[in-house]
């Protein structure tokens, strides 16, 4: 199971790369979605990132395939307000394209159009979706065996939720608060990193 870490939108750029450059060890993917940025200063932090030793990779640029095709990073994360995914898939077919999805619908309809994963969510309540009623993993289960892309799952994931969410097929799990929100956000992305590889040690012994 791989590890996204997802920004939060809520750091200065300074406070935002330092995080970054700390946990990215931990880190298989980490997720930059700054909402309220401009393309011009997503750039800049994320130049920032790979001068601080991130590799280019790792990271993922939510909603700006601009950005993430200019600096040859990792790939793009679409969400509903972004371009189409087969749109994206057209114009850079070599693109590492996620796409966000909240149904089994949509997730097969992204997965015909080309995503290369899908985020799902999301699963559990949280802070970060106020009010808005979970998903749960019935609909999840029933994606990750459905689409042959991995099917990543986001929202409210604990460090306990690992077995779980591994149980159900699922390839990854994506983090935002339980580490960006961390008083130590390295001890709580080793946490994580932690779980994650023992849900992996377990499957195998069963
Ligand atoms: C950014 C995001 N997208 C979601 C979706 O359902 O697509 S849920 C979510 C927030 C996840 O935050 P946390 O790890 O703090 O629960």
């Amino acid at each position: 199971m791989k590890l996204h870490v997802i920004t939060d939108g809520k750091r200065t750029a300074d406070e935002l790369v330092s995080i970054l450059c700390s946990i990215h060890s931990q880190a298989d993917h980490i997720h930059v979605r700054e909402k309220n940025r401009s393309a011009k200063e997503i750039y800049q932090i994320v130049e920032r990132l790979i001068d601080g030793g991130i590799p280019p990779k790792k990271l993922i640029i939510n909603d700006r395939v601009d950005v993430a095709h200019s600096l040859g990073v990792g790939g793009v994360q679409l969400a509903y307000h972004s371009l189409g995914v087969s749109e994206v898939r057209k114009s850079f077919p070599d693109l590492q394209i996620g796409k966000s999805v909240h149904s089994y619908q949509e997730a097969v309809e992204a997965e015909q159009a080309g995503a290369s994963f899908l985020l799902y969510g999301h699963v559990y309540s949280t802070m970060s979706k106020e009010h808005l009623k979970p998903r749960g993993v019935e609909e999840l289960k029933a994606i990750a065996s459905a689409v042959s892309i991995p099917v990543i799952a986001i929202g409210g994931i604990t460090p306990e939720k690992t077995s779980e969410l591994k149980n159900i097929g699922v390839k990854g799990i994506a983090v935002m608060s339980g580490i960006m929100s961390a008083k130590d956000p390295l001890k709580a992305a080793t946490l994580y990193q932690t779980n994650r590889r023992k849900a992996g040690s377990d499957e195998r012994k069963l």
